[in-house]
C-alpha cells in the first residue's frame, strides 16, 4: 500500500467544466474558477495535476489497461526490440518511433538507466515531415492486438485532453477559446509524441551497464521540455518524477520537491514553446526523474504545436523575458555536446561540432547573445527533430 498523501506540492485542477462537449454543462462560475486555477499553477509552477473525469474516452478502465499494455510492450524478447529499435536514418534521426534500449538517450553526459517506446499519432500511414510517419509496432505474434489498441485510444484520448486544456490555457492568458490551437497547435497532435518508459531501480543497474557509469546513473537528467504541453501518467504508489522548487524570496535556492502519482489525475507540465509564447508568464519547469527504488512505468505525452508554428522570441521585458531564463530552457540547449565540452565551450566561445544546424546561424545556445532573428525564422518541426537527434546516444542495447 502507498504511504498516505501528504498535502500535494501542487495544485489538482477539475479541468471537466472546460469538456467539449459536455454532458454537464458547468456553470459560469465553475469555468471561471478552473480558468483561475490554471493560470496561477501556470504562473507559480508551470505543472499541475489534472482531473479530467472521462475527456477524450479517458475512462478508469482504459487508463489501467495502459501500464498492463507498456508491460506487454516492454515483455517482448531482445530480437524483437532491436528488430523494431528507432530507426536513426542518416538526415532522419529527428523521427523517433519504436523501441530504445537502455543509454541510448541522454539529455545530459549522464546515464539514463531507463527503456522506451516511442510512438505517434495512429491514423498517420505515410511519411509527411521529419516528424510524423507510421508508426513502429512489434507484429501481433509479439504484442497483442488489444495493447496496441489502448495505447492508440490513449493517444487520441491523451490529444482530446490536452485540447482542453489548450482552450483553457487561452482563456486563462485572456485571448478566445480558439486563440492558442487556431494560432499554434492545429496540427500539432500529427507531430506529438507518446513515450512509455520503464525505469530500472538503481539496483538492477549493475546488471544492465558497466561499473564505471552506475556512478552516473539516472533516471531522466534535468530539463525543461521543449514542447507546448506534457502530459504524464505515471504508475500507482511509485516515486521518481521531481520538479525544482525554487524559493520565490531567494530564487538561487532550488530544492526538488517529489510529484508523486495521484490515482485518478495526469500530471500536465508546460513545455518551453508554451512558456516562449507567454513571455515567460508561464513557466516551463526544470523536472528530473531519479532512479526509483523499484522499476517504474510512465507514460509521457509531448504535445506539440504545429510543425510549421515559429519559435517565438521573448520581447526582452517579458516577464521571463531575460536572457538568463532563456539560456535555462533545454529548448536552446545544446545537448549533443558532453559536459565537458560545454564547459570549453563556455571557455573559448566556439561553436562545437555537434551544434543544432538549426541555430548555426544563431549564437551558441546557453548564451545571453542568442541571435533572435535567426530562431524566428525556424519552424518548430525542423528544430525539434534536430534535437531528438542530439539526444541520441549510441546506447547499450
Ligand atoms: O517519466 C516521467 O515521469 C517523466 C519523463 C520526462 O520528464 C521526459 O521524458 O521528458
Ligand atoms: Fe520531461
Amino acid at each position: 500500500m502507498s504511504a498516505p498523501l501528504a498535502i500535494p506540492f501542487l495544485p489538482i485542477i477539475d479541468i471537466t467544466p472546460l469538456a467539449d462537449p459536455n454532458p454537464s454543462p458547468p456553470t459560469a462560475a465553475a469555468r471561471r474558477s478552473t480558468i483561475e486555477q490554471l493560470s496561477a499553477a501556470c504562473v507559480y509552477h508551470g505543472a499541475f495535476y489534472i482531473k479530467s473525469a472521462e475527456i477524450g474516452g479517458l475512462t478508469r478502465e482504459l487508463r489501467s489497461k495502459v501500464f498492463e499494455s507498456a508491460k506487454r510492450v516492454f515483455a517482448v524478447s531482445e530480437s524483437v526490440k532491436k528488430e523494431y529499435n528507432v530507426v536513426r536514418e542518416e538526415g532522419k534521426e529527428g523521427f523517433t518511433r519504436g523501441y530504445i534500449g537502455v543509454g541510448g538517450e541522454s539529455g545530459s553526459a549522464a546515464l539514463e538507466v531507463k527503456e522506451a517506446f516511442s510512438y505517434g499519432d495512429p491514423d498517420t500511414a505515410q511519411r509527411l515531415n521529419a516528424l510524423s510517419g507510421p508508426n513502429v509496432w512489434p507484429s501481433s505474434d509479439d504484442l497483442p492486438v488489444e495493447a496496441r489498441n489502448t495505447l492508440e485510444a490513449f493517444y487520441r484520448g491523451l490529444v482530446e485532453v490536452a485540447q482542453t486544456v489548450t482552450r483553457g490555457l487561452s482563456l486563462a492568458l485572456g485571448h478566445s477559446e480558439t486563440f492558442l490551437s487556431d494560432g499554434y497547435c492545429k496540427g500539432g497532435e500529427k507531430i506529438s509524441l507518446l513515450r512509455l518508459f520503464r525505469y530500472f531501480p538503481a539496483s538492477a543497474a549493475a546488471n544492465l551497464v558497466s561499473e564505471e557509469s552506475i556512478a552516473n546513473a539516472t533516471g531522466s537528467s534535468a530539463h525543461t521540455d521543449w514542447g507546448f504541453l506534457t502530459l504524464i501518467l505515471q504508475q500507482d504508489g511509485i516515486t521518481g518524477l521531481q520538479i525544482a522548487s525554487s524559493d520565490p524570496e531567494d530564487p538561487a535556492k532550488t530544492e526538488w520537491v517529489d510529484i508523486p502519482p495521484i490515482p485518478g489525475t495526469l500530471l500536465v507540465n508546460a513545455g518551453d514553446y508554451l512558456s516562449l509564447l507567454t513571455n515567460g508568464r508561464v513557466v516551463s519547469p526544470l523536472h528530473r526523474v531519479v532512479s526509483p527504488k523499484q522499476e517504474r512505468l510512465s507514460a509521457v505525452f509531448f504535445y506539440y504545436p504545429d510543425y510549421d508554428a515559429r519559435i517565438p522570441v521573448l520581447s526582452g521585458d517579458g516577464e521571463g523575458g531575460d536572457s538568463g531564463s532563456i539560456a535555462r530552457l533545454s529548448l536552446f540547449r545544446d545537448q549533443s555536446i558532453v559536459l565537458d565540452e560545454s564547459e570549453r565551450l563556455k571557455e573559448d566561445g566556439e561553436p562545437a561540432a555537434g551544434q543544432l544546424q538549426a541555430v548555426s546561424s544563431a549564437k551558441p545556445p546557453g548564451r545571453s547573445n542568442l541571435d533572435a532573428e535567426a530562431l524566428s525564422k525556424i519552424a518548430f518541426g525542423d528544430y525539434i527533430s534536430a534535437k531528438w537527434a542530439q539526444v541520441a546516444r549510441n546506447g547499450y542495447a
